[in-house]
């Protein structure tokens, strides 16, 4: 990994127009030119098709980082450093004009030759842009070389590997930066810091003492103007194959031997690996998907998912997944780590709780008072910190016990602003440092426990969607899933 805190680079941006540029890439890159973690020696270019001048283009980039810039007057000066150069991606000849202005710039921004090549486009051209970077001599650069690549890498194993074996022709895995933004939010990170750097989890965390975990990551939002995408995809392969199961990995995997990118992924590789696969008869058992009807949201009426653009009225496409997991090792044998996760629920909300298991013997149990197990909850957005669930004493002369909180709020810190998880990729990318990009492995691992559910679930249609109101937590069948082993979905 590069030491280097102020890296200097070109920044190619495939999609240079689109929905995710806009409203995460430019403010993330400004916040950076803002707090100096990017040194001026930087210049980006964005490519897509529509006709614009670099006029128009910076125009556009200012409006875009204007909410993070608070009138802050550098907004100019930052989008000066944006250059546009308008082309199909799939016509191959337009990368030489590409390669002529990265030859300029390189040199105009003294870059020592840097570049990032960030996909921020459909997935279908992923591959054919690598190709065409690698054929047309963009690649060939006096400095270093990395490709960005946002998600969904591949749709299941088969097109994964295909995609992955494309990009491996221009692209060393080492050069392969594969986002999954859950990696980059401030709490996910600070999964391992509480594991591993407090004496009073670490002994703790193992099938001794931890009976089940929950992880829910919910939204309000519908499927908006995105049905064509989904519609492919559900919140299956949209959610679960990449970031739930990447909190899984993180979560229970063991302490890396160092710190590094390899130790680190090296360690969630064998938690995926342990994961027990679900076959497809099994399916049922394990997993429940759900798919929102109409309903209300903030006192407003919304409409069911198959209304919505772009969505068949029909459709099978669960926008909702509850699951089961057991991971198969000596840590977790016989500890279910549960998931959700959905569009159109009750709130905006990412948490994870560990319950841990009853004392032996509770003696307050004769006084007929039942004593709550400990939690640990992580709550990773929107407020970001951890809450220990404890018990004590109830103030006054018996002796009865009553639920504590402990609490810790990064936002409620005066001067603490945490980056943007796409802020702290970009910054991660642009260092060289691999920790939170997702290594082929992992992605192959993911995508082979999702196939078999996905494959179980395109054979059968759900003929009970849409099966859950728009404004609440997913449908009832989820609770069962917890019910029939004892548990139940804190509702913290
Ligand atoms: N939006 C989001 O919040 C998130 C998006 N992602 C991922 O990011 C990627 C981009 O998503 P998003 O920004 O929403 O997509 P959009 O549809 O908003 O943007 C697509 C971009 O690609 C350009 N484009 C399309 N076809 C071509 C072509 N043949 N040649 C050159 N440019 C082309 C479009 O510009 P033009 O029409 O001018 O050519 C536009 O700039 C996807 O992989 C998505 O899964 C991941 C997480 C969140
Ligand atoms: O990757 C995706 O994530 C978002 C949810 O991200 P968050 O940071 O807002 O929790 C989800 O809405 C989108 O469908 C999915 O593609």
């Amino acid at each position: 990994m590069s030491k280097k805190e102020n890296p200097t680079s070109l920044i190619v941006i495939f999609g240079a127009t689109g929905d995710l540029a806009k409203r995460k890439l430019y403010p993330s890159i400004y916040r950076l030119y803002k707090n100096g973690s990017i040194s001026k020696n930087f210049a980006v270019v964005g490519v897509a098709r529509r006709p614009l001048t670099n006029e128009e283009f910076r125009s556009n980039v200012s409006k875009s980082v204007s909410s993070v810039a608070n009138g802050d007057g550098n907004v100019e000066e930052f989008s000066s450093h944006f250059y546009y150069h308008p082309f199909d991606v799939t016509s191959s000849e337009s990368y030489q004009q590409l390669k002529g202005l990265l030859g300029d710039l390189d040199s105009d921004y003294e870059t020592n030759g840097n570049r990032i090549f960030y996909l921020a486009m459909a997935p279908e051209f992923f591959g054919t842009i690598a190709t065409n970077l690698k054929s047309e001599g963009l690649t060939e650069t006096d400095g270093w070389k990395r490709l960005v690549i946002e998600k969904p890498f591949g749709h299941n194993l088969p097109s994964a590997k295909d995609l992955n074996a494309e990009i491996r022709q221009a692209f060393d895995e080492s050069e392969i930066y594969r986002i999954d933004h859950y990696l980059g939010k401030e709490m996910v990170q600070n999964i391992e810091v509480i594991r591993f750097a407090n004496a009073l989890f670490e002994p703790l965390w193992n099938n001794r003492y931890i009976s089940n975990i929950q992880i829910t990551s919910s939204e309000v939002l519908g499927v908006e103007d995105r049905g064509r995408y989904y519609e492919n995809s559900g919140a299956l392969r949209d959610m679960v194959q990449n970031h739930m199961l990447q909190m899984v990995a993180l979560l229970a995997m063991e302490p890396p031997i160092k710190l590094n990118p390899e130790e680190i992924r090296s360690e969630k590789v064998k938690v995926l690996r342990a994961m027990r696969k679900i076959e497809q008869d099994d399916v049922e058992d394990y997993f429940v998907r759900g798919q929102y009807g109409a309903g209300f949201v903030d006192g407003d009426q919304v409409q069911g998912y198959r209304e919505g653009n772009s969505v068949d009225p029909n459709s099978n496409t669960e926008t909702y997944v509850a699951g089961k997991l057991l991971i198969d090792n000596f840590r977790w044998a016989g500890v279910p780590i549960y998931i959700r996760t959905g569009k159109r629920m009750s709130e905006k909300s990412t948490k994870i709780i560990v319950q841990f298991k009853d004392i032996p013997m509770n003696l307050y149990y004769n006084r007929g008072e039942k004593v709550d197990p400990n939690l640990l909850v992580i709550n990773i957005q929107p407020e970001e910190g951890i809450t220990l669930h404890l018990n004590a004493k109830k103030s006054g002369k018996d002796v009865t016990t009553t639920p504590i909180k402990l609490d810790y709020t990064n936002n409620c810190i005066d001067g603490i602003n945490t980056p943007e998880a796409y802020e702290r990729l970009i910054y991660d990318a642009m260092r060289g440092d691999m920790t939170n990009f997702t290594h082929w492995d992992e992605v192959a691992l993911s995508w082979s426990f999702i196939d078999e559910i996905s494959k179980a679930w395109e054979n059968t249609r759900a003929f009970d969607f849409p099966n859950y109101e728009s404004g609440s937590m997913g449908p009832k069948q989820a609770d069962g899933l917890l019910e029939k082993d004892g548990f139940h979905w804190w509702p913290l």
